[in-house]
Formats: structure tokens, C-alpha cells, sequence
């Protein structure tokens, strides 16, 4: 990518900024980066002394002037936000989304254009350059919007291309994931408040346990259920502690919160479709 290369962003809101927050820190000069929102003034105000980026308030002449325009409002917000900028967006730009659930193909019919979508999953982790995306290539997008989209998302972590009905299941996987583990913590914090530790020290020990076992994972290459083996000693702790987990149907709950997930995905993208189209017959999958 070039590095005068103009990103605007609709959108400054958690998604946002972590991309921002990464972007900015590695291949992107702040002044590269123009955001608009909706109508928080503060937030913008926050972005530009945050980060240096630009803010720009109207956003026609914000999507005008970008190379790469990233689409970071809410599904629900998509259908008023997107014929906002449509008149600005021009068939030589390449439009990135980040709406789950929302398929290239809709984001093609409400700007009404043939233009080159790209649409990816990250996740917030992005803010620390340790994201998870997987990266879709829409109808009209070239080989080489794929490659500009995978670059820029390189810059705040893994990058996968993958057929764009599976983006649903990244989303309630990899997309929501960081969610599943901070709820993980959160339990173990409440867990060791109960049973007497001391918060700080606590707070320390789970930090490294799960910092620990995700760089177990990553380096031994050991299958999860053969690490957790090797903690488990016959009629130990943990054995009596999973044990309960077991009761609890912990597995079974993880799996029905990632299917519930995905599942929500692809509701929200009908919902965009049935709230925008319900009056016509514009082909969309
Ligand atoms: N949060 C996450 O972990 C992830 C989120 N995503 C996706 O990213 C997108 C954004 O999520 P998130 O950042 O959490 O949401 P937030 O609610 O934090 O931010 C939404 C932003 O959209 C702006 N906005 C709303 N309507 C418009 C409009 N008409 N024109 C321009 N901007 C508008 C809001 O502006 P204002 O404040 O002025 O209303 C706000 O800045 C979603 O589609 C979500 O699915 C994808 C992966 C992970
Ligand atoms: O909760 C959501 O809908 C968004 C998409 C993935 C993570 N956050």
C-alpha cells in the first residue's frame, strides 16, 4: 500500500479505535486516517488528541477524499449511514466493512454502485496489534483489494481470507471471542474474592494463567485436551474442579454461545436487508 493512502473511517466508536490504535502504531501516519462519526463531537475530540488523526464532521467530503473507505457503524445504523455517503463513494474506491453480519453484497446494493467491498471480521484485540481478522472479497473487488485490505489489517494482527458465508462463524468465534475470555476472568476474579485471595495478587495470578496457557497453546502445539491432561492429576484439584465445570455443562454452554453467536450474525444482516429493502426486489444474498 502506498503510504499516502487515505483511510476514512465511518464510525469512532470501540472497533474503531482499535484499528486506529494499531493502524497508527505501525504502518500509518496519523494524518493518513480521517474519522467521522454520527454526532459525538467529544469522541472526535478524544480521536485527535488520542491518536493525531483527522476528524472531519461532514462526511461526503471525508469519504471523498479517501483511498479506503472502512464502514465501522452499527448494523442497525448501516442503512442511514450508507446512503448518507453514497453519493461521495466512487467506483475507484475500495470500501472495507466491519458490520457483522452484513454481506458485501448488500453493502454493494445501498451505495447503489458497482464498487469494490471488501468485508472483514477483526476483533478488539486489534488495539494492541493482536488481532484475529478473516478478510471476504466482495462481487466487484480485485485481487488486489483483497491484498490492500489484508495489509491493512496486518498491521493489528492475523490475517485470513476466507469464503465470505463462513464470516458468520467467525464472528460468534473469533469476532466475539475476546468477549468469552474477559467473561472467563471475570468470573475467576469474582471466584477468588470468595474464596479469600487478595485482589491485587489475584488479579496478578489469573492474568499470567491465562497469558501463560494461550503461549502454551501457541508454542508446545499440544493439543488442548493433552495440555489440560498434563495439569489434571488423578483424584487432584483439578480433577474435582472440572468435575464440576462437567455439571455445569461448561463445554456444551461454550458451544451453544458460539452457535448462538454465529446465528445472530446472519439474523443481523437479514435485519439490515428487511429494514432497507422491504420495498423492492434488489437481488441480495
Ligand atoms: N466491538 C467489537 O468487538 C467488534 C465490532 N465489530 C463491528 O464494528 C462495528 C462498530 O462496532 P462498535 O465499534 O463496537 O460500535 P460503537 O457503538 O462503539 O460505535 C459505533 C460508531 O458508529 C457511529 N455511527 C452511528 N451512526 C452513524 C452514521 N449514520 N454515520 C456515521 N457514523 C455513525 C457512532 O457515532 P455516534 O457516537 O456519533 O453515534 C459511533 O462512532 C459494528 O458493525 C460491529 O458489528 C466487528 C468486530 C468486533
Ligand atoms: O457484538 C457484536 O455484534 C460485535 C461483532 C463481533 C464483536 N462485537
Amino acid at each position: 500500500m502506498k503510504q499516502e493512502t487515505i483511510i476514512t473511517f465511518i464510525g469512532a466508536g470501540s472497533m474503531a479505535e482499535a484499528l486506529i490504535s494499531g493502524m497508527t502504531k505501525t504502518l500509518y501516519r496519523p494524518e493518513q486516517i480521517i474519522v467521522t462519526n454520527r454526532c459525538n463531537q467529544k469522541r472526535l475530540e478524544y480521536m485527535q488528541k488520542t491518536y493525531g488523526v483527522r476528524t472531519e464532521t461532514n462526511k461526503e467530503k471525508a469519504v471523498k477524499e479517501a483511498d479506503v473507505v472502512i464502514l465501522a457503524m452499527k448494523p442497525k445504523d448501516a442503512a442511514e449511514s450508507i446512503a448518507s455517503i453514497a453519493p461521495a463513494v466512487g467506483e475507484h474506491q475500495l470500501i472495507i466493512s466491519v458490520l457483522a453480519g452484513v454481506t458485501t453484497e448488500t453493502i454493494v446494493s445501498l451505495i447503489g454502485k458497482n464498487v469494490a467491498v471488501v468485508r472483514a471480521m477483526p476483533n478488539t484485540s486489534a488495539a494492541i496489534g493482536q488481532s484475529a481478522t478473516a478478510i471476504s472479497q466482495g462481487r466487484f473487488a480485485a485481487e488486489t483489494h483483497v491484498a490492500t485490505a489484508k495489509t491493512l489489517f496486518e498491521t493489528v494482527g492475523i490475517v485470513t481470507v476466507v469464503p465470505e458465508h463462513d464470516l458468520h462463524a467467525v464472528t460468534g468465534l473469533s469476532g466475539s471471542g475476546p468477549a468469552y475470555v474477559y467473561y472467563l476472568v471475570e468470573a475467576m476474579e469474582k471466584a477468588a474474592e470468595e474464596i479469600g485471595l487478595d485482589r491485587t495478587v489475584a488479579k496478578k495470578l489469573i492474568l499470567q494463567t491465562i497469558i501463560g496457557a494461550a503461549q502454551m497453546l501457541q508454542t508446545t502445539n499440544k493439543h488442548p485436551s493433552v495440555l489440560r491432561k498434563e495439569v489434571t492429576s488423578p483424584g487432584g484439584t483439578t480433577e474435582a474442579g472440572i468435575q464440576v465445570l462437567e455439571r455445569y455443562r461448561y463445554q456444551e454452554a461454550v458451544i451453544a454461545c458460539i452457535k448462538r453467536a454465529t446465528e445472530r450474525s446472519e439474523e443481523l444482516g437479514k435485519e439490515l436487508i428487511s429494514s432497507s429493502f422491504s420495498h423492492t426486489t434488489a437481488p441480495l444474498r
